[in-house]
Order: structure tokens, then C-alpha cells, then sequence
């Protein structure tokens, strides 16, 4: 599922975080991630950057599931509490609101207890076929 070489869910990019998301109920998408030394950024938290692709990508794959080719257009990250290295945690998204152009996504992070870590709202642009064709992404289903 996803795409080979992303860099937070391909199977075959060795820098990448090899996240693997599933679809949760009609809309919805999970995964579970464990912070490694080398995600972090003061010592033993996880990077915020690290957090923030996190979110992002359970957001594209909000729409990925969706069927439809979009890219993120706004993400707001709330950090609400850190990711210390070695913590496994939770991740979520779902849509809020969808139109023509645009969907609009809620994810978070949680503990294993369920205590956020921290949440992001997007808004994912759906691509024309044009500017699929623009961004090399013609081929995608
Ligand atoms: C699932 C498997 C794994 C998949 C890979 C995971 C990928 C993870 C997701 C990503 O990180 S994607 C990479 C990061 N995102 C980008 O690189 C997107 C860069 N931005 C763009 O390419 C363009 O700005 C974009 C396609 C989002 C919009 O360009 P358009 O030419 O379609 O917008 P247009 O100029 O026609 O404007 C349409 C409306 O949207 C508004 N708009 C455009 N860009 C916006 C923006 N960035 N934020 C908010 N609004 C925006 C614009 O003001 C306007 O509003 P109005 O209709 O009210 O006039």
C-alpha cells in the first residue's frame, strides 16, 4: 500500500520511517509508530519535523483511501506533548469536510494511554489532471 520510496511509508527507502497506515472504518486511517535515536531533535524527543511528516502523511492517505490524487496545501501542527525516544504512539486521521477542490483532514498522535501528543488540521488539494500531469503524478491511480 502507498508508494515504495516515501519517505514515511515506502517499504524500500532506507532513510524513511516505514509507517505502515490502514484504513479505520468508512473514512478513517491508523497507524502506530516507535521513536528511534535518530528522530530526534532535543535529546531523547522526537524531532517536531519528524512529528509533522507523520501527520502529514495520515492526512494524504485520509485521501489516498479516498481515490483520489490531492497534495497538502495548509497544515497547522499543535505540540502538545512530547514524543520521548523509545515511546511507541498511535496515529489517526479523518475527514472533516470535503468539496470539489479541497479536503479538509484532522490527525492526531497519541500514547498508548491515549494522552496527546499532538494534532495537526489540513486542508488537501485535489489535483486537476493537468496538474497531475505538471507534477509527474499522471500515473497514479
Ligand atoms: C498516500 C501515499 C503516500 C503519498 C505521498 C504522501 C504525500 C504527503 C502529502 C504532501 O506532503 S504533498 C507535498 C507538499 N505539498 C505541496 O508540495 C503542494 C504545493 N502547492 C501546490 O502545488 C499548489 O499551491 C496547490 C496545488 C496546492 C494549489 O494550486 P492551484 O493552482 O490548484 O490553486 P489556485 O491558484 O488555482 O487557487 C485555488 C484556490 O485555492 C487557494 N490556494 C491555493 N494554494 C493554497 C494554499 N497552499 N493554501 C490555501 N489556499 C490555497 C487559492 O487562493 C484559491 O482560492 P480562491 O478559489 O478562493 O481564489
Amino acid at each position: 500500500m502507498g508508494y515504495a520510496t516515501c519517505f514515511v511509508c515506502g517499504q524500500e527507502n532506507d532513510k524513511g520511517l516505514h509507517i505502515h497506515f490502514h484504513k479505520d472504518g468508512e473514512n478513517g486511517v491508523r497507524a502506530s509508530f516507535l521513536a528511534e535515536p535518530w528522530h530526534e531533535g532535543w535529546p531523547g524527543i522526537q524531532h517536531g519535523g519528524v512529528t509533522s511528516a507523520i501527520l502529514d502523511e495520515a492526512t494524504a492517505y485520509v485521501t489516498f483511501f479516498m481515490g483520489v490524487v490531492a497534495v497538502t496545501a495548509q497544515l497547522q501542527v499543535e505540540f502538545q506533548d512530547p514524543i520521548r525516544v523509545g515511546e511507541r504512539v498511535e496515529i489517526e486521521a479523518h475527514p472533516t469536510k470535503v468539496t470539489r477542490r479541497i479536503v479538509e483532514v484532522d490527525a492526531s498522535i497519541r500514547g498508548t494511554d491515549g494522552a496527546l501528543k499532538a494534532r495537526s488540521h489540513a486542508k488537501m488539494m485535489i489535483l486537476s489532471q493537468q496538474q497531475k500531469e505538471e507534477m509527474g503524478l499522471a500515473n497514479l491511480p
